[in-house]
């Protein structure tokens, strides 16, 4: 069966978050199957003899002459998934000593009596996302399904869990223009959630300070949200000239209610760890000064359950409406990418720059 978009888009992000550079020769044979993957034919003008980089690139995507479009996507995705095969066996040569899992520049992530805990890592900004961080969660994420542990946590470091999408992805413009931006966003949005939908483990936010953003709607994914009583839930969208994400469009008013939904989400409302624990988002709250003791000694319990009849558990409750949470995810993700695009948007993330320039 040929390779389906979703699968092509997929490789296309992997392709960013290789370890090992691949290579000249790969390099050019993966720009050649994408131009012909998205474009068929080669149809531009050769360049000119002294273009050395830009006549290789036209060389490789040239030489595929008429290679139909899908062979072309499929080729990508199997180039893709042997460069990853290979390099994920080159790093499992590591010694498995230390705990701390190497690899990851912004997460800290950890093992031990069976819960694999996932740190944000950005405590000088508040844990705000990067692309790269979100990357590297789905790779943690993909991590934390297949080893043995019984639970996967969240948490941050720092005095934030995190002020989600970090306002500089916007600056970060490819060649391709603002439109580009938007739609490798929506793809990496979209990738994003999609994890957090598919993951096959319970899944515990430890909501250590205040949340802002994605890091509140993904929270309806999740199976046990507890919070430090310094925690506040805020999802300032239209504000940005932003929508939900997350699947919160679907998750909010299910978990609270739309009246209550519509306050966070249209609105802006900041929730306290308490309204957020009334309003069934948040499962317990504890005080500050006990936060790390008591979730931990509750989590530490539970990680000893039978695995199994965990997991069966969780599937069993995901499964009637994994497939309605995909088409959420994906209609949100394609909402954002026309938003991003708006003028309410661009001037809410300048004024967040500018604000700051002004400090
Ligand atoms: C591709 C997928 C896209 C998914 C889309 C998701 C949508 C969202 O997540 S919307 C939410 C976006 N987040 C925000 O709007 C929060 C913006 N940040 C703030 O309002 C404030 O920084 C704060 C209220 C979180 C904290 O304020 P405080 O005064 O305590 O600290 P600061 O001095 O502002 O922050 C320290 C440091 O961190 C930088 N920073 C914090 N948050 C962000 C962020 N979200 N994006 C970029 N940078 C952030 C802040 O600028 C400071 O940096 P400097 O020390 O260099 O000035």
């Amino acid at each position: 069966m040929g390779a389906c978009q979703k699968d092509f888009e997929s490789a296309v992000n992997q392709v960013k978050l290789l370890k090992k550079d691949p290579g000249n020769e790969v390099k050019l044979k993966l720009y050649a199957l994408y131009k012909q993957a998205t474009e068929g034919a080669c149809n531009t003008p050769k360049p000119g003899l002294f273009d050395l980089i830009n006549k290789a690139k036209w060389d490789a995507w040239n030489a595929l002459g008429n290679l139909p479009k899908e062979t072309a996507r499929q080729n990508y995705v199997d180039l893709v998934s042997g460069l990853r095969s290979s390099s994920d066996s080159s790093s499992q040569v590591k010694p498995e000593a230390d705990k701390k899992r190497a690899g990851y520049d912004t997460l800290v992530i950890t093992s031990e009596d069976c819960i694999t805990k996932i740190m944000l890592n950005r405590p000088a900004k508040k844990n705000a996302l990067t692309t790269q961080m979100y990357r590297e969660i789905m790779l943690a994420l993909e991590a934390a399904s297949k080893d043995d542990s019984t639970i996967t946590v969240f948490t941050g470091n720092g005095d934030y869990y995190s002020s989600g999408n970090d306002l500089t992805n916007f600056t970060d413009i490819p060649p391709g223009g603002i439109e580009e931006k938007a739609k490798n966003s929506a793809i990496l949005l979209r990738d994003f959630v999609d994890c957090f939908i598919d993951f096959p483990k319970p899944l515990v936010a430890v909501v250590n300070g205040p949340a802002v953003g994605i890091s509140v709607t993904i929270l309806g994914l999740f199976d046990l949200v507890y919070a430090s009583d310094r925690a506040t839930f805020h999802t300032p969208f239209s504000h940005l000239g932003q929508t939900p994400e997350g699947c919160s469009s679907y998750t909010f008013p299910k978990i609270m209610g739309p009246a209550k939904a519509v306050e966070m989400l249209i609105f802006g409302k900041k929730l306290t760890a308490g309204e957020a624990y009334a309003q069934g988002l948040v499962t317990e709250v504890f005080p500050d000064s006990t936060f790390q003791k008591e979730v931990w000694t509750r989590l530490k319990a539970y990680s000893k359950l039978p695995q199994n009849a965990m997991h069966i558990s969780k599937q069993i409750i995901r499964n009637h409406e994994k497939e309605k949470l995909h088409a959420i995810n994906a209609e949100e993700s394609r909402i954002l990418q026309e938003r991003w695009l708006s003028d309410e948007c661009m001037n809410a993330v300048m004024d967040f720059f500018s604000r700051k320039a002004k400090l």
